[in-house]
């Protein structure tokens, strides 16, 4: 765990590689094809959800789920693709297979994303949706498959590239490795949605999803020819027949074995492996026990991905609720997600080059495991981060009736100021053509109010749980109207506007974005949800027009009055009034890069160690499946966030932060103490020694061997407090 070359260790090399500054020239292929294929991936992801929704016509939760489903495949299937490379086919021909098959998926969804097709009357929509939607289902599956599959394969066979002795090598090389990860889903990020919004078609044009998927099918066979061109360069280790096949049997003889020898007559045996012993290779049952142990300090980390997970969902809807402009320039609350790419190509080199050496000069050993742990910490605090900044929009959001109450607001449509009288209130003065500002609290039911001199009495009937308008006309003995007003804040960042109309004649009311209808006299319009950023809205009567601009910020909602004095013409925009029924988001969006940072810098030191441990401390045939293994606690680290917000349901947001805060502490906790007990191994070493006592002669072979055995089990079982202990053991 020291950045210093181990003298005592081989110094061949490994393939027929150059060497560039003492790397081998062939990673330079990995980490190119490394970012093309995450280009390709996340390229794809981007516009995923918007392809459902708007060309194959699904609705949220059928979108949402089919997207959620795909994701955990492609962290289900890494496993695959490691048995494949590890017992069969050997890293390389499996990444360069399930390449073509992932090129084949990302091409299957740029086609079923062609409306051309089957757009046999020409009018812009596909006629036969089943055909979309198989083809786009099987691309979704070849995919899933390939980026999966090769996942564990690639970051592996760039290991591989790496001799024993550059170990200081191969680390850099897993962060660079991570630089292109992000490097590659920066970019895609930024570029699919602009291509999407692009218009596209033969006969007809429609928003450019083809092209979205097109050029990450064509970066994924830039990807292929990439890793193919670098071949002869490649150390391609071959695997060792079907090794998980003699895993899976061999710990299934070890268990039958110990059950059948459960009497107190046996001697017990140091290890429950070790009952393998009558059948098995003592190497093998050496590597299994090296995979177990590190398996086992496994057990905790999905706890940090269902955090880390929450970035693209909870706080994705966080920023919703919050004001994204940052002088000129407007960000949309999904592009705040792209603050953790920009932060890892900032946050690598600054831990690579500056914190992690100065840890050292400062006399701290900071082995992987404490760095996983202090990465789990990191990511604690970003989701306390997280809570403070809800508790802050929260006390910034309306208080909406409860189911038993109701909320009232007036709007004088007249030409003249009235007053009011309602239980409980003071009269209160409203002037032509305004509405109160605030809304009334009332127990729902009925209410006597009084508008006016002479007083005009009603009586009107509350809804529960409903915020309502109640609209005075001109003259105030003409029934009054109530409208329905929105009782949450709009989705997704939108304003929710509606018109009100006080003159005698039907209005026309309509945005390039929006129509309002034509709204009758003395009446009033639906919702429409508008974007934030500036809105022109034309408002005709006959052949007269007017229009009138606002700007709009995010999460308000709006009432705007067209009053019965309203002159059509170039001052019109002067007599239209607004209402602010909500507010718009005062939150700022900044506010959320420190938890941005924290999660970025917990990833950095759990998720990039992380990789490189899954390496360093697997077996040579069983690489890539300790990477899979690795992969695999991310999928269960999203399963684990919908079964604890399922669970949990807590009212508040901000008590679900705190609570998955409290959660990681705890595991961080127990993983420190596991890690406390994990002995850091070489395995090229033990396997060495194994295999050189095999070629002694049976007697001095027997008696290396229980001696190589006895050391591996001390290793197992006897807490070493010497951290720098001369084997090169390091502890936690
Ligand atoms: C689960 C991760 C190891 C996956 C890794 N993701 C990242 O590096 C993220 N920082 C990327 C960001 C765009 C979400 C990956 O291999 O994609």
């Amino acid at each position: 765990c020291t950045d210093k070359e181990d003298p005592k260790k081989g110094k061949e090399k490994r393939g027929t590689s150059k060497e560039v500054c003492g790397y081998p020239l062939s990673i330079f292929f990995i980490v190119v094809n490394e970012f093309c294929e995450r280009f390709s991936y996340y390229g794809m992801r981007a516009v995923l959800v918007l392809y459902f929704k708007y060309f194959l016509r699904w609705d949220d939760d059928l979108a949402t789920s089919i997207y959620h489903t795909f994701v955990a495949l492609c962290y289900l299937t890494p496993i695959l693709g490691a048995i494949v490379a590890d017992s069969w086919l050997g890293k390389f021909k499996t990444i360069i297979y399930l390449s073509i098959v992932y090129a084949i998926g990302q091409v299957a969804m740029a086609v079923s994303a062609i409306h051309d097709i089957t757009d046999t009357d020409r009018d812009g929509t596909p006629d036969n949706m089943t055909f979309h939607v198989v083809l786009s289902m099987v691309g979704l599956f070849l995919i899933a498959l390939g980026t999966g599959g090769i996942k564990p394969c690639v970051a592996a066979f760039g290991g591989d590239q790496f001799s024993d002795h550059q170990d200081r090598q191969r680390r850099t090389f897993f962060s660079v490795f991570y630089l292109c990860i992000n490097g590659g889903s920066l970019l895609s990020t930024i570029i699919t949605p602009i291509l999407r919004a692009q218009d596209c078609g033969i006969h007809s044009q429609q928003k450019c999803y083809s092209l979205a998927f097109g050029v990450p099918a064509a970066l994924m066979l830039v990807a292929l020819v990439v890793f193919i061109v670098g071949s002869g360069m490649y150390y391609k280790a071959e695997p060792q027949g079907n090794i998980m096949l003699d895993v899976c049997k061999c710990i299934g003889f070890a268990i039958k074995n110990r059950y059948r020898h459960r009497s107190n007559q046996y001697p017990k045996r140091q290890h429950w492996m070790d009952w393998a012993e009558e059948k098995y290779d003592k190497l093998l049952i050496a590597q299994i026990k090296m995979v177990l142990k590190v398996l086992f300090l496994y057990i905790p980390l999905p706890m940090f991905w269902t955090l880390f997970d929450q970035k693209g969902s909870r706080w994705t809807l966080q920023a919703t609720t919050m004001n994204g402009y940052f002088g000129s320039l407007v960000i949309q609350p999904d592009q705040m997600q792209t603050v953790n790419p920009i932060l890892i190509l900032t946050l690598v080199p600054i831990m690579d080059s500056v914190i992690y050496p100065l840890i050292n000069k400062c006399g701290l050993n900071f082995t992987p495991l404490k760095r996983m742990t202090v990465g789990m910490l990191l990511a604690a605090i970003a989701f306390v981060c997280a809570a403070l900044v809800q508790i802050e929009i929260d006390k910034t959001l309306p208080t909406f009736p409860s189911t038993s109450q109701s909320q009232l607001k007036l709007l004088n449509m007249g030409s003249e100021t009235v007053t009011i009288k309602m239980p409980g209130n003071d009269p209160l003065n409203l002037t032509a053509a305004q509405a109160s500002n605030e809304y009334f609290t009332f127990e729902a039911g009925q209410i006597n109010i009084s508008v006016g001199h002479p007083e005009v009495r009603n009586t009107i009937s509350l809804a529960k749980g409903q915020r309502q308008t109640l609209l005075i006309p001109l003259t105030i003995t003409d029934e009054w109207l109530m409208t329905d007003d929105i009782t949450s804040k709009p989705q997704e960042g939108n304003n929710a506007i509606r018109f009100v109309n006080g003159m005698k004649t039907a209005v026309n009311v309509s945005i390039p974005a929006a129509n309002f209808g034509l709204i009758e006299p003395f009446s009033y319009s639906n919702y429409s949800l508008i974007k934030n950023g500036k809105v022109t809205f034309t408002l005709w009567s006959g052949s007269q027009s007017c229009e009138y601009s606002t700007d709009f910020g995010f999460g308000s909602s709006y009432t705007f009055f067209i009053p019965s004095t309203l002159v059509f013409g170039p001052n019109c925009q002067e007599s239209i009034t607004a209402a602010e029924d909500i507010k718009p988001n005062s939150v700022h969006m900044a506010l959320q890069i420190p938890q941005y940072f924290f999660i970025t810098a917990g990833e950095v030191m759990f998720s990039v160690t992380g990789l490189e441990f899954s390496y360093s401390q697997a077996p040579s045939n069983m690489k890539a499946v300790l990477q899979a293994g690795w992969l695999f606690t991310v999928a269960i680290g999203n399963f684990i966030v919908l079964i604890v917000a399922e669970l949990a349901k807590l009212p508040k947001q901000w008590a679900e932060y705190v609570l998955f805060a409290s959660l990681l502490v705890a595991v961080c906790f127990i993983f420190s103490i596991m890690a406390y007990f994990y002995t850091y191994i070489d395995p090229a070493e033990i396997e060495a020694q194994f295999k050189k006592n095999v070629n002694e002669d049976d007697e001095d072979n027997k008696h290396k061997l229980q001696k190589t055995e006895v050391e591996m089990n001390k290793r197992d079982s006897i807490k070493c407090h010497d951290e720098d202990d001369k084997d090169k053991q390091t502890k936690m």
